[in-house]
């Protein structure tokens, strides 16, 4: 059914499938043929790590746990299974509150556990198998977790690899803070393992991530579940067993993941040995019909090799507990994800976003953050490292709405807009907000921008003329060349735009004109709140005044006084020089005119200076 052209007559090599691919080994042929046609680039190479955690080894119910026999069984089946898969050992995790509360014959099958100590590698779960986003606090996930320790203490457990599961999954994603603050305190753990990041299907697409300095790897599954304890009871028959083993969802889960981490269960050890059965098959199978070589590697180098492999899932992406219902489950009652916000103000810098914040809030339904004190007034989350803090951390500077539905919760970091990973982290998490941009001339706004860093003291812009930031060339000093960056590179205003179009559909994006803002802000924010859909209007006309001292628009406070915005926005500095203002017209044309294309195609307004600029470009 598979015919190899070689591609004598047009220079094209072909593999040609006679069928589709619902036959295992149809699909197997199939990855080869990439690995073949591509010369080994669309290739993994032939190792394949596999770990296989049980993760309840004392945790089960009477009648149903592991006797003498059952734990002699694991001991023989781990040697016999080490001929196949290299350096193969079980990984126990243990919740030592249950040690001994099974009849005598499986107490005597936990004694025979632990005095083999030595032939297993074990992990620690919770003393009392509780799910770790049940407990509120760092403290008190501690205290269990020291009870653990001493129980392995006690049982000489090894207590030293760095790695942990958490029951069901709980706490590790949707990250709960306590348990990786515990986790660190007690047991120093520095890998773990889900299913839930994300909780996807099929287990080939979950991914790995570090946080907290701990190396969060995924966890496939191998289709036994704790009650998933007799052959001829697996759900469906044992066909749909023997099946994944031989040739279906397992061996692929095999094939397809370099490292795959399986999650088993004391139960599956006991009654009819299902554990035992799945991997002694799935060994036999896939010796049999590939040339992988199957081996162990203890969790920490597992994970090292894991990075390793895929560098670029090391920056998690989180998303919102509130969309999976499963993640709902195992995130804590008392957090909310309606302290996330509803629309974004991202930017550019320069071009009146704090104008905009103060508009915003004026406005009865709209709620901003609370400010941060390292980062000024913005939260700036989804552009730098404060992402690595988790969502939590974010959350907190929210208010928990009065009224969910009409109160729109928002954030400003002007930054957002030029940003690489702002669009898609901000698309995960809050993938139905809205998002604000405010344009200026790109030109000015680098000038303005320019002027904030003579006022902050920067070194270099204190050193260098406007005109020598701007046309610095590649031989210039790094630190000119890093300020000249910073400056122009904002105003490359399209590609920043289609960059965040990937992400957020055009209908969830409005786009200001920053001189109408300056000018006429009343009409803007018109069209803010429709753009919002605010429940209630509020009458800007009335609540803004232009204050001639300041030479901006104010709120109108009581008895005619105004509170404008601060010196530092609306600074008095000398117009920009005519040279300048030619070269950053020649340098951001391109950019002018693929604005221009843009905005065409969202149907939006071309705005005056866009205009005037790509007059000039005539
Ligand atoms: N109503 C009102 N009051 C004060 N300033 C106003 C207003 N509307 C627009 N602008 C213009 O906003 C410019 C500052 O922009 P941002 O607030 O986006 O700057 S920042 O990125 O947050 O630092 C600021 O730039 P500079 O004039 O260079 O200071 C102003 O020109």
């Amino acid at each position: 059914t598979v015919v190899h052209d070689l591609g004598l007559r047009d220079g094209v090599q072909r593999v040609l499938f006679g069928n589709d691919l619902t036959f295992w080994l149809h699909k197997l042929v199939f990855i080869d043929a990439v690995s073949f046609l591509s010369g080994k680039r669309l290739a993994l190479s032939l190792d394949r790590y596999i770990l296989v955690d049980i993760d309840d080894i004392f945790v089960g119910k009477e009648g149903t746990r592991m006797n003498v026999n059952d734990v002699q069984a694991l001991l023989d089946t781990q040697n016999l299974l080490r001929a196949q898969i290299t350096n193969f050992t079980f990984n126990l995790g243990f919740s030592g509150k249950f040690y001994h509360t099974g009849t005598e014959e499986e107490d005597e099958g936990d004694d025979l556990l632990l005095r083999s100590v030595d032939q297993f590698w074990w992990f620690p779960h919770m003393w009392s198998h509780m799910q770790p986003h049940l407990f509120r606090n760092e403290s008190s996930l501690v205290e269990q977790m020291v009870l653990n320790k001493k129980f392995a203490l006690e049982h000489g457990i090894p207590t030293d690899s760095g790695y942990a599961v958490a029951p069901h999954h709980s706490g590790v994603y949707p990250v709960h803070g306590p348990l990786y603050g515990a986790w660190k305190k007690v047991w120093d753990v520095g890998i773990t393992s889900t299913e839930e990041y994300p909780h996807l299907k099929p287990a080939r697409h979950r991914r790995g991530f570090i946080h907290k300095n701990i190396m969060v790897l995924p966890r496939q599954t191998c289709g036994l579940f704790t009650h998933t304890i007799f052959y001829k009871e697996y759900p469906g028959g044992p066909k749909e067993l023997d099946s994944s083993i031989q040739g279906g969802e397992l061996f692929f889960t095999v094939v397809l993941n370099p490292i795959s981490i399986f999650m088993t269960h004391l139960s599956n050890y006991g009654n009819d040995r299902l554990g035992l059965y799945t991997f002694v098959n799935l060994a036999n199978f896939v010796q049999s019909w590939t040339n992988l070589r199957l081996q162990t590697l203890p969790p920490a180098q597992l994970a090292h090799k894991y990075f390793e492999l895929f560098p670029d899932q090391k920056d998690p992406l989180w998303q919102n507990p509130c969309d999976d219902k499963r993640h709902r489950d195992i995130w804590p009652k008392e957090k909310t994800c309606d302290r996330l916000p509803r629309f974004l103000v991202i930017g550019p810098q320069k071009t009146g976003t704090t104008a905009l914040y103060l508009f915003l809030v004026m406005h009865p339904s709209i709620l901003s953050n609370s400010p941060s004190p390292k980062t000024f007034e913005e939260v700036q989350f989804f552009n730098r490292n404060n992402y690595h803090r988790g969502i939590d951390w974010y959350m907190d500077f929210f208010p928990v709405p009065s009224n969910a539905t009409t109160d729109l919760l928002f954030e400003k970091s002007a930054s957002y807009f030029h940003s690489e990973e702002a669009p898609k982290r901000a698309a995960s998490l809050v993938p139905k907000a809205k998002i604000i941009t405010i344009l200026i001339d790109p030109s000015d706004r680098a000038y303005s921008w320019y002027q904030h860093q003579r006022s902050h003291e920067d070194p270099a812009a204190l050193r260098f003329s406007f005109y020598e930031v701007i046309s610095a060339g590649p031989r210039a000093p790094p630190e000119l060349r890093a300020l000249q960056k910073r400056c122009l590179v904002p105003g490359w205003y399209a590609s920043h735009i289609e960059r965040w179009l990937l992400y957020f559909p055009p209908l969830q994006l409005l786009i200001i004109d920053g001189q109408q803002l300056r000018t006429d802000p009343a009409t803007v924010m018109d069209d803010v709140q429709k753009f919002l859909g605010v429940s209630r209007h509020y009458n800007y006309s009335e609540a803004l005044t232009f204050d001639s001292h300041k030479g901006f628009w104010c709120q109108l406070l009581e008895e005619g006084k105004t509170k404008c915005l601060g010196k530092s926005k609306g600074r008095k500095y000398p117009p920009m020089g005519p040279d300048s203002r030619a070269f950053l017209s020649s340098y951001y044309r391109d950019h002018n005119v693929e604005l221009a294309k843009l905005l065409h195609r969202l149907g939006q307004p071309l705005p005056a200076w866009l205009r005037q600029e790509l007059q000039k470009a005539r």
